[in-house]
């Protein structure tokens, strides 16, 4: 099934560990309004580099059983991505990756990127395959939900009264801004001095889509939408502001905000709970994004969604290939794992099989599980692989929706 953000059926509370059948639990385009007819998928992996691969086996694992489980053929083809597909090609994102994942039902990534390869001139470096993978499914919308699992609270290193009920969506332009916009390279200026320059530049209508996308996520969630941008400075968040601003009409239900993104900063620790949803930039999706994971314990707890008009949407934790734990068992899967769940049900609209993943991650915290990025006094502290194992055995118990709060 390829996505479509054109509809209004969104499902954008991935968690409803509080209010299980509360009015807020709204579907994706996808959900039980929309059953799922296909039960057979073509799922393309790309491990990448570093944690990558250690954190996608372990959802490899609980997508095949939680498919199993609920009457779903899951195929998997894994390709490469990354500083794995420039050792072993020459490029980041070699044709046969692109042309697999556009094939595909759904892409789930691990993560790119390392020091070997950090010194490649652009073209050659791991990120760039990453930007080219994202240009070429044209995934222009990432949601980046930032939730306080109950569990997790006291491993915020924010004080608990600030960290608890936390339950925020950064929906992140993708595919624009500074991260794509031309000119952009190296130079001389006037005074025979070397420059470096990059180009924040949005169309009408890339503004226009996703702000589309956040005001009917908003419109699901709890109805506040704050725009954050840099408009009193910048031409091009200006031009944001407008736009977002003549849409807001056709949006009269949702209320409407707009925040500098140096006060979004602060704001996302003073004050967290004051967000509903959030839309902004790519550049500046991507720093608040990781500011608002530490609320909830760790960038190992936040997974991400990047949807289109159509074609299969690419899902993958927010963090990197985390070099400096890469190879000893320390990755947290969680944020991949949680990726897959988002993967079932936004991108293939297998709802139940979705939710019984996040009920088995629930069940896992409740547990005591924990990698050493969440762990607290009182709890288990193990590795990736025993993480994984133990969320087996949650997705295999099947704990009823009421017992994971
Ligand atoms: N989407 C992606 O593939 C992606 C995202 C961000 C960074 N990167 C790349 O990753 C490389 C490292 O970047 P970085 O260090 O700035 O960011 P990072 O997210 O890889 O790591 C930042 C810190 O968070 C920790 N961390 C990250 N994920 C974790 C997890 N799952 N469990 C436990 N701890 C975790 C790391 O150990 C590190 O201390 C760079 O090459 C960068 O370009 C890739
Ligand atoms: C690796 C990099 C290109 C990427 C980004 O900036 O989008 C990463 O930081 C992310 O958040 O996915
Ligand atoms: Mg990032």
């Amino acid at each position: 099934m390829s996505t479509s953000l054109q509809t209004e059926l969104f499902h954008l509370k991935p968690f409803h560990f509080r209010t299980p059948s509360s009015s807020k639990r709204t579907s994706l385009r996808c959900s039980a309004t929309v059953p799922s007819s296909k039960r057979s998928y073509k799922i393309t992996l790309l491990p990448g580099d570093g944690i990558g691969p250690e954190v996608i086996s372990v959802a490899k694992d609980i997508l095949l059983l939680t498919g199993s489980l609920h009457g779903i053929k899951l195929e998997f083809q894994e390709k490469l991505l990354g500083g794995a597909a420039l050792d072993a090609t020459g490029v980041p994102l070699p044709d046969d990756t692109l042309s697999a994942a556009k094939q595909s039902d759904a892409v789930l990534l691990g993560a790119i990127g390392g020091y070997k390869w950090d010194k490649n001139e652009k073209h050659l470096k791991p990120e760039t395959g990453l930007l080219q993978l994202r240009e070429g499914l044209q995934v222009f919308a990432n949601l980046r939900p930032a939730t306080v699992f109950p569990q997790l609270v006291d491993a915020s290193t924010l004080k608990r009264e600030v960290a608890e009920g936390v339950d925020l969506m950064v929906v992140r332009e993708l595919t624009g801004g500074i991260y794509f916009g031309k000119p952009r390279g190296f130079g001389t200026n006037e005074n025979g001095e070397e420059t470096g320059f990059n180009t924040e530049i949005y169309a009408a209508h890339e503004i226009d889509r996703i702000a589309r996308v956040a005001f009917n996520i908003a419109r699901k969630r709890g109805g506040k939408l704050c725009s954050v941008d840099k408009a009193n400075v910048l031409e091009a968040s200006m031009f944001w502001r407008k736009r977002v601003v003549a849409l807001a009409q056709e949006y009269p239900d949702v209320e409407l905000s707009h925040m500098y993104v140096d006060n979004a900063a602060m704001q996302l620790v003073r004050y967290p709970k004051q967000f509903d949803t959030i839309v902004t930039n790519n550049i500046f999706g991507d720093i608040l994004s990781d500011e608002a994971s530490m609320i909830t314990g760790s960038i190992g707890m936040l997974p991400s969604a990047s949807l289109g008009d159509s074609g299969p949407g690419l899902f993958e934790p927010i963090h990197g290939s985390a070099p400096d734990i890469a190879g000893q068992d320390k990755a947290n899967p969680f944020a991949t794992v949680l990726s897959a769940a988002m993967l079932l049900k936004y991108g293939l609209g297998e709802v139940e099989a979705a939710e019984r993943i996040e009920r088995a991650v629930l069940e896992t915290l409740n547990r005591g599980f924990r990698t050493a990025d969440i762990y607290s006094d009182g709890t288990k502290l193990v590795g990736c692989k025993q993480l994984g194992e133990e969320i087996l055995k949650s997705v295999e118990s099947h704990v009823p929706a009421a017992a994971a709060v």
